[in-house]
This record gives structure tokens, C-alpha cells and sequence, in this order.
């Protein structure tokens, strides 16, 4: 299928303006179809993205998208060396790469939103990007399944910021932005965002009506000092940008919280040889990896009459409980010919953030000699995810 998205941009001006009434996308399955409308140009250009010809999809390869360049980059190749999924690349400028333990996986290095584009139009088959982005350029796609929503980097949040000065002042709300009477058809609230999609349709979802809307690449937090805008919709994560700005997040103004994620095409997943099989891999590797990354194990050794007796005092603590309790076992030693075992070793699991709380519990129940060691994959019978991305995919 294909599908025609029309849009209308201001030629000389570098940005280009639209409102929530008249911005409108059509972003689904299939090859995509950009039809441009430029003031001076008589007949409108068509740009095709992604696959045309049927028989490009037919490949035997999986295809995996991660993001060429930008702050993703190397966290993502980071994590996937953490699963023992080293992405063997000859050199950086090379866009297409191996993973030498999973056969029959491509990796094409494209940027984040081409990523996108390419799960969409049927040209890879999964990805590694930030939600925003999948929100952004799938928009709501249903061809896009998030199979790990959490991959723990690259956070961040989209938000609406508005000066901290002027009329400004005392606004510190979605709704009292919107009662603001400053807006009106002649003079519209006017937002400055490269988030095209969702920061109008967050305008339009929250009911304020009288909104104009201009993007541009970077650097969007000095329009409102440039008297350009009125807010913006941008990506935060520490806050600084916005605070050496003199801009200020608001109540009710979060769009959306994003970190990385691994989505999948569902028409690869289904259709696809090999493609649910390799996620299924990757979907085992990661969990154990991002499980593990919050925990250490601690053994120690305590004194006692028995295992039971040890467990009783070790589970009457809060923070020693581990992932499914303590293992325990005996510790024999030789004394007047005889063997007997007045020592147990005990291993758990504990959360990083609770280490020092547990080594002092441990302490204060008897146990000695503790070494904690990282944790490097803990893998469960199965994962919850892999449960609900079959579920997701009626299977
Ligand atoms: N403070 C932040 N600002 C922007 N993006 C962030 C931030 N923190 C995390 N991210 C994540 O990083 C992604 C942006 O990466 P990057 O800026 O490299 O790419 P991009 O903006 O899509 O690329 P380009 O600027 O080349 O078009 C975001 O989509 C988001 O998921
Ligand atoms: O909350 P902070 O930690 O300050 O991060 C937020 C800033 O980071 C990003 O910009 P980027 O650095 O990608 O530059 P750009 O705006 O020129 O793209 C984003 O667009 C914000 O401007
Ligand atoms: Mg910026």
C-alpha cells in the first residue's frame, strides 16, 4: 500500500509554519509517499521513502536498525556488547554491520527516525531508537510493536516550557496556559517544535484551540527570547537547556517520558522467517543483562545449628530475602577427628540500592567474611515480555 502525505512549506523563511487545524499526517503501513507542495514550484515533487518494489522485502536476512550517530549511538552499541552481542562494524563510516552470535542478522546503522521510517515502509524488520521517536515518526502505526520498553538509557521526557518571565509569570499549568485570554484566532498561542506530530497533537488531545506551530532543527529553546515563539515541545533530561533559557516546564506539560527501546515490525515478525526467533533471543539477552545491571550477589558466612536455623534469621530481615530467598549450605570443617558443620554459607541477591543496608543486616545477624560480586545475566524460566509480545501478536 501507499500512502500520500502532502505538505505544505514556506519557501524563503527557514522555518516552516502550520497550525493544529491545518497540519494533518497520514503515516501507515506500506511504502510511504511524500508529496511536497512548495509555493514556487508549479507541479509538486513526489519523494518516496523507503521500499517501492515488492520484491525489494522479499530478503532472507533480519534486519536490525540501530542509530548511526547522535547521543544513542554508543549506548546502544554498549548495551548490546553487555548481551554478548557485539556489533562487528570495519569502520564508522560502513552502514551496515554483523553480529557474529546471532546468524542471518544484518545491523544497518541509519539515523534515529529513519529507523522509523525503514520498520514502517517494510525495510527493516527491528530497531533500536528512543520512544519519542517511534512516537514521533510511527505516530500510531500499528504495524510498530514495542517488544522492551525499558532498555534504561537515553532518558528523557517531551515537554511544553514556556518563559519563567513576562506574562508568563505566574503560569504554572497546562489549563491555566490554555484560560490565558491572550490566545485568539488573529493571535494564537505560538509553540516552536521539531516534534511535528505529537506537540500538536498533545495541543489538540488537551483541548487548547488557538495554537500555531513553527519547527526547526536544533536549538529551539532560544525562540522564545527571539520573539519567534511562545513555548516549545522539546526533549528535556536534565533541565538545563531550559533553565539557561529562562524557560520553565509546567504542570500538566509532559507529553511524554522516552528512553531507548527495541521495536519490531509486526508484519516482519509474523511474515518474516527468523525474525521472531532472533528477537526471541534478543529479548532473552537483554532482560537478563537489565536484570542483573540492579543487583549484586553477596555470600557470607554465619554461624548456626542448622540451614533452617540460618534461614529463619537471615528471612527475618527485610533486605535479605534475595531474588527467591537464600540459598544456604553447610560449611564442614574437621575438629577432634570428627566433621561437623557450624558454619553455612549463604548467597543472595541484592538490589544495588540496598547493598549497604543488607551487608549492615547481615552484619547484625551474625554473618561474616561478605563478598559481593556483580551479577552479570540473571535468566527466569521465561520472560514476561516475550509472554505479552506473543500475545500482542495473537499467537
Ligand atoms: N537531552 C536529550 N535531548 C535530546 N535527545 C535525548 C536527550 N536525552 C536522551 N535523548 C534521546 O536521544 C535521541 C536524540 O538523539 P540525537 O539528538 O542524536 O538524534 P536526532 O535528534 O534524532 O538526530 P538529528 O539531530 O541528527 O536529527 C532522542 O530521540 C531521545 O530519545
Ligand atoms: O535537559 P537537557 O539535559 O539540557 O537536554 C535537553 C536539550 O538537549 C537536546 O538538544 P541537543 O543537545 O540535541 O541540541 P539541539 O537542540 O541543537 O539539537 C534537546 O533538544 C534539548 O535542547
Ligand atoms: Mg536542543
Amino acid at each position: 500500500m501507499s500512502v500520500v502525505r502532502t505538505i505544505f512549506l514556506q519557501c524563503g523563511p527557514s522555518v516552516s509554519h502550520f497550525s493544529t487545524s491545518s497540519y494533518s499526517t497520514n503515516f501507515n503501513s506500506g511504502s510511504v509517499k511524500f508529496t511536497i507542495s512548495c509555493c514556487s514550484v508549479a507541479s509538486p515533487a513526489s519523494v518516496v521513502i523507503g521500499n517501492v518494489d515488492k520484491k525489494a522485502s522479499e530478503r532472507n536476512e533480519v534486519r536490525l536498525g540501530l542509530p548511526s550517530k547522535g547521543r544513542m549511538a554508543t549506548d546502544t552499541l554498549d548495551l548490546l556488547k553487555d548481551c554478548q552481542l557485539s556489533v562487528r562494524q570495519v569502520n564508522p563510516r560502513q552502514y551496515v554491520a554483523e553480529i557474529p552470535q546471532i546468524t542471518n542478522l544484518e545491523v544497518w546503522f541509519q539515523r534515529p527516525k529513519d529507523v522509523v521510517r525503514k520498520l514502517v515502509s517494510g525495510d527493516l524488520d527491528l530497531g533500536i531508537v528512543g520512544l519519542d521517536t517511534v512516537k514521533e515518526y510511527g505516530q500510531e502505526n500499528e504495524d510498530l510493536i514495542i517488544v522492551h520498553d525499558a532498555l534504561d538509557y537515553g532518558d528523557c521526557r517531551l515537554s511544553l516550557a514556556i518563559p519563567k518571565y513576562g506574562i508568563f509569570e505566574n503560569i504554572n499549568s497546562l489549563q491555566e496556559l490554555a484560560q490565558m485570554p491572550q490566545w485568539t484566532p488573529e493571535r494564537p498561542l505560538r509553540v516552536a517544535t521539531g516534534f511535528t506530530y505529537l506537540g500538536p497533537k498533545f495541543m489538540k488531545d488537551n483541548g487548547l484551540k488557538h495554537v500555531t506551530f513553527s519547527t526547526a532543527d536544533g536549538a529551539l529553546e532560544a525562540a522564545p527570547a527571539m520573539g519567534i515563539a511562545d513555548a516549545i515541545v522539546d526533549l528535556v533530561s536534565s533541565g538545563t537547556t531550559l533553565r539557561e533559557n529562562n524557560l520553565k516546564e509546567i504542570e500538566g506539560g509532559i507529553i511524554l517520558e522516552s528512553q531507548a527501546v527495541l521495536v519490531a515490525s509486526r508484519r516482519s515478525l509474523i511474515q518474516r522467517k527468523g525474525v521472531l526467533d532472533i528477537t526471541h533471543e534478543m529479548l532473552e539477552r537483554l532482560e537478563a543483562h537489565l536484570k542483573a545491571v540492579g543487583q549484586f550477589t553477596v555470600t557470607a558466612n554465619m554461624r548456626g545449628k542448622s540451614a533452617e536455623e540460618v534461614a529463619e534469621r537471615i528471612l527475618s530481615q527485610p533486605s535479605l530475602s534475595g531474588l527467591q530467598g537464600p540459598t544456604i549450605s553447610p560449611v564442614f570443617t574437621k575438629r577432634g577427628g570428627k566433621v561437623a558443620a557450624d558454619y553455612f554459607a549463604i548467597v543472595i541477591c541484592v538490589p544495588k540500592k540496598a547493598l549497604y543496608k543488607s551487608v549492615r543486616q547481615l552484619r547484625a545477624i551474625g554473618g561474616s567474611g561478605v563478598l559481593i560480586s556483580p551479577l552479570t545475566y540473571i535468566f527466569d524460566e521465561e520472560t514476561p515480555r516475550w509472554r505479552q509480545l506473543l500475545s500482542k501478536l495473537g499467537l
